[in-house]
């Protein structure tokens, strides 16, 4: 993790605002009482000020504390993508703290053993591939693959195509970015970054569209670390930005709802989706599902498309990882511990494709997240 490392801290959750909350109501509530009650209540109420203020300084002084970290007991409070399966469960048994060298890690809370189920999470945005919209066989809203037998596909007109959806609830879910996507003509705009093979302007045309629709907030991704851009990359970004707007603008959306779309926001966007989204190859699910991921293999198609997380985002890498995170037959992600891992340990995934050399990863790394890998692995040469 380099030192020049700004990303901005994790908000203060419902939770933790909750002190301030109650002082204000139990103030309103103290008129209400005759004058013996009110003393007594307005001594218990310095009292109550006094523990609810060295809290509350106790907490600022955490955030500002360099060894600042949250529970996920924090993060559950908040719309980041959990799913219920993990809530139902309680807040997972990791915290993210700082690293020595590595900007925020995800830390064991308790003894976690070989092939525990770490957590679940959902997306907060996801894209299909290009070849997964050319011809469409994966869910645009989920990425689940459409076999013969899940059911028929559920499709939408779209400009001179079709989107195709799993079933009624992904095609209702993802009405907050089709609805305005049906809106505007994307044919400049998607034939500029096809041509480019780029994937991730895809997932901040539709992070816009939700944003747009109510269906995220246009800060959703600031707490994510952003990648470094080099000043030509951020030109061609700003390129591709003017086409955005010119769509939005073209499809005449209202200009209140699109005065958050500057080139700040959208290099800001995409300097994040660079060193945050994870490429989704499903490794299961229905017996026709399975055979359409063997198939996609052999055709050199294994992926079916991009999506950020929230907390997944948080885990560092290691060319020996001791986690890794799976996706069974859609986007939703599961974290799982390879072997056994101690309390107070850091579990890291691998960002790469660790049967590669040394070499070939430490040059992966650097050019791709902007850190050289000093893992045990490494280290040692293997
Ligand atoms: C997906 S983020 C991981 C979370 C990040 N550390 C944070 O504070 O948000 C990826 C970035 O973390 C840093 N990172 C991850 N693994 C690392 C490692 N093994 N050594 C140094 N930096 C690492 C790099 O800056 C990388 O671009």
């Amino acid at each position: 993790m380099t030192t020049n490392y700004s990303a901005p801290l994790p908000k203060l959750s419902a939770e933790k605002a909750a002190p301030t909350l109650s002082i204000i109501l139990f103030s309103n509530l103290a008129v209400s009482l005759d004058s013996r009650a009110l003393i007594l209540f307005s001594i218990g109420m310095i009292i109550l000020r006094r523990r609810l203020s060295s809290d509350l300084r106790q907490r600022l002084a955490n955030l500002h504390h360099p060894s600042h970290s949250f529970s996920m007991h924090a993060f559950s409070q908040e719309k980041d993508g959990f799913n219920s399966e993990t809530t139902k469960l309680g807040p997972p048994p990791i915290q993210v703290s700082l690293t020595e060298s590595a900007g925020r890690g995800v830390f064991a809370t308790r003894r976690i053993g070989a092939g525990e189920l770490i957590h679940t999470a959902n997306p907060l945005v996801t894209h299909p591939t290009q070849s997964g919209l050319d011809r469409p066989h994966v869910c645009y809203y989920c990425l689940r693959r459409l076999g013969k037998r899940d059911g028929v596909p559920v499709t939408s007109a779209r400009n001179g195509g079709f989107w195709y959806f799993c079933s009624d609830a992904c095609k209702q879910r993802a009405k907050v970015f089709v609805e305005m996507e049906k809106r505007a003509d994307w044919s400049f705009y998607d034939e500029h970054c096809s041509m480019r093979q780029l994937k991730y302007p895809f997932m901040v045309k539709r992070l816009a569209c939700m944003v747009i629709s109510g269906g995220a907030s246009v800060d959703c991704l600031d707490v994510l670390q952003p990648a470094y851009l080099h000043p030509l990359t951020i030109l061609e970004m700003e390129e591709e930005f003017e086409l955005l707007k010119a769509t939005f603008l073209k499809a005449q959306i209202d200009d209140k709802l699109i005065a958050f779309l500057t080139k700040r926001w959208y290099t800001g966007a995409l300097a994040r989706l660079r060193i945050n989204s994870f490429r989704i190859e499903l490794i299961g699910g229905s017996y026709e599902s399975l055979l359409a991921s063997a198939a996609a293999i052999v055709e050199g198609e294994a992926a079916v498309g991009n999506a950020v997380y929230m907390l997944p985002s948080f885990y560092n890498h290691d060319c020996d990882p001791n986690v890794n995170i799976l996706w069974i037959e859609n986007a939703d992600a599961k974290i799982r511990a390879i072997r056994d891992i101690e309390a107070g340990e850091e579990l890291r995934i691998c960002y790469i494709d660790a049967s590669m050399d040394c070499k070939a990863r430490q040059v992966l790394l650097a050019d791709g997240f902007g850190f050289q890998c000093h893992c045990l692995r490494c280290k040692s040469g293997d």
